[in-house]
This record gives structure tokens, sequence and C-alpha cells, in this order.
């Protein structure tokens, strides 16, 4: 079954430190943002791509799209001042009714097996997130003082793709915007509407490249995917 997936790419990349859009930064000699746009290029279920991007990127962003041969982008879109106002950018420009992913710019590991496995259930389910259980342990902290131990045995460290009916997530984001609720992801906007959310177990490689030590993991994870391939 085919998809379209939205990628925000039009963050600032703060924490990156990096002092340009982190998705620029190369791993390998290529860009992340063209690792990750790699992945649904090759995937022979992914019928579009729409990229969010900061006009400032444009440019060198097309440029990037025409070196490496990305051809299934479908439309490059104005980023927003939120991740969330980015992917509302790009989901109006979904005409289509179907399957939508959307995936971070900043995960470049995803495994077109697990897109494919996440796409099934959101098939059967109308919503699905990929995520891993949760290896350390949470607590609820305020000034400085714990609260709370969170039992861990529930806890997921949620990544992307999530994957959505198109008319489930324009309905979830409509009634955000009208509600003036802001998600860190795009499922809280889906559980707001009191739609059930299945979640995907993926694996601990889909990292989100955030931090400055997260492009050392990057090498790492790189180095052992090649070895993989022999
Ligand atoms: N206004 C925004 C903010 C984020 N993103 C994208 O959403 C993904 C996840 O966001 P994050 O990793 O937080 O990226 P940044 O917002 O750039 O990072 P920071 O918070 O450190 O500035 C990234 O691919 C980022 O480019 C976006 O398209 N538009
Ligand atoms: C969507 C996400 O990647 C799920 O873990 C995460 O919430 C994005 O957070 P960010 O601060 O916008 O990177």
């Amino acid at each position: 079954m085919t998809y379209q997936v939205i990628i925000p790419a039009a963050g600032l990349g703060k924490r990156m430190q990096a002092g340009k859009n982190k998705l620029l930064l190369e791993i390998n000699d290529i860009p992340v943002l063209v690792h990750t746009l790699r992945v649904f290029e090759e995937d022979e279920a992914c019928s579009g791509i729409i990229l969010a991007i900061h006009p400032q990127d444009e440019r060198e962003i097309s440029a990037l799209l025409k070196k490496y041969l990305i051809s299934k982008v479908l439309s490059l879109v104005p980023g927003g001042d939120e991740r969330q106002h980015s992917i509302y950018n790009a989901l109006k420009t979904v005409k289509t009714d179907g399957i939508i992913l959307v995936h971070d710019a900043a995960r470049p590991f995803i495994r077109k097996d697990h897109i494919h496995r996440l796409t099934q259930k959101a098939e059967e389910t109308g919503a699905a997130i990929m995520g891993v259980p949760a290896k350390d342990t949470m607590k609820k902290v305020i000034n400085g003082v714990v609260m709370e131990t969170v039992e861990r045995s529930s806890l997921w460290a949620v990544q992307t793709p999530q994957a959505f009916r198109v008319s489930l997530l324009k309905k979830a984001y409509k009634t955000a915007e009208k509600d003036k609720f802001l998600g860190t992801d795009d499922a809280s906007l889906v559980e707001q509407l009191d739609h059930p959310v299945s979640i995907v177990e993926g694996d601990y490689d889909n990292i989100k490249l955030t931090t400055p030590e997260d492009l050392y993991f990057a090498e790492a994870i790189i180095k052992k995917r090649e070895k993989e391939f022999y």
C-alpha cells in the first residue's frame, strides 16, 4: 500500500549549536537531509514527499535535490515557528486520501521495513507511531525536586514516522488550531480527538539528531549499517 510523507526540515537546529541548519551537516560526506530523503526516494511504496523548509535554505536544498536525484519531492512548503506549524503548512497541500506519514528530517536512520510495518498498522487503525520501550528510569521533576517516578514498564520513547489516515490527521490539526493546542508530536493532536493511537516497535538506531553528541552516534550507526550489507 502506498503512502505520502511530510518531512519537516524547517527547524533552526538551536540545540545542535552548529551555526547552520543541522540538516545540512554531513555524515559520511552526505547531508543529513539527503540521508533521510533517500530512504523514501528508494521506497517503492512512497508516492510522494512534501518537504517543509526554511525559505533561507530553499536554494541550497533545491540544489541538493537535483544533485542527489531526489525526484519524489512534490512540493517545498515554508516552515513555521513551531514544528507543528511547519507540518500543518505541508498537510494543507495534501489532496489525496489514504495514509500520510510525518517523519522528522532529523531522523536519517529509519528502516524501510519498519516504515512498511507502520503503514500497515495505520491502514488497520487509522493512527500508528514508531517507538521503542524506554531504557532509562523517568522521573517527574519540578524546580530540581523529584515529584514522581513514572512506572517504566509502560513507558515508550516515541519516534517518527507517525502514520495516519489523511482525513483523521487533517481533523486533528484543524481542531488543534481552533483550540490553540501545541503538541510535540502529531499523535498528541490525534489523541486530543480521543482516537486510539497504536505503536509499532522500531529500533534504537532511529535517533533524532538533536545535540552535538548525536553526530558521533550517527557515525557509529552508519559504520554498523555498512557492515550489515556485506
Ligand atoms: N519550526 C520547526 C521546528 C522543527 N522542524 C523540524 O522538525 C524536526 C524535529 O525538530 P527538532 O529536532 O527539534 O529540530 P529543531 O527545531 O531544528 O531543533 P532545535 O529545537 O534544537 O532548534 C526537524 O527535522 C526540524 O527540522 C520544522 O520543520 N519546523
Ligand atoms: C516528534 C518527535 O520526534 C517524537 O519524539 C519529537 O517530539 C520532536 O521533538 P522536537 O523537539 O520537535 O525535536
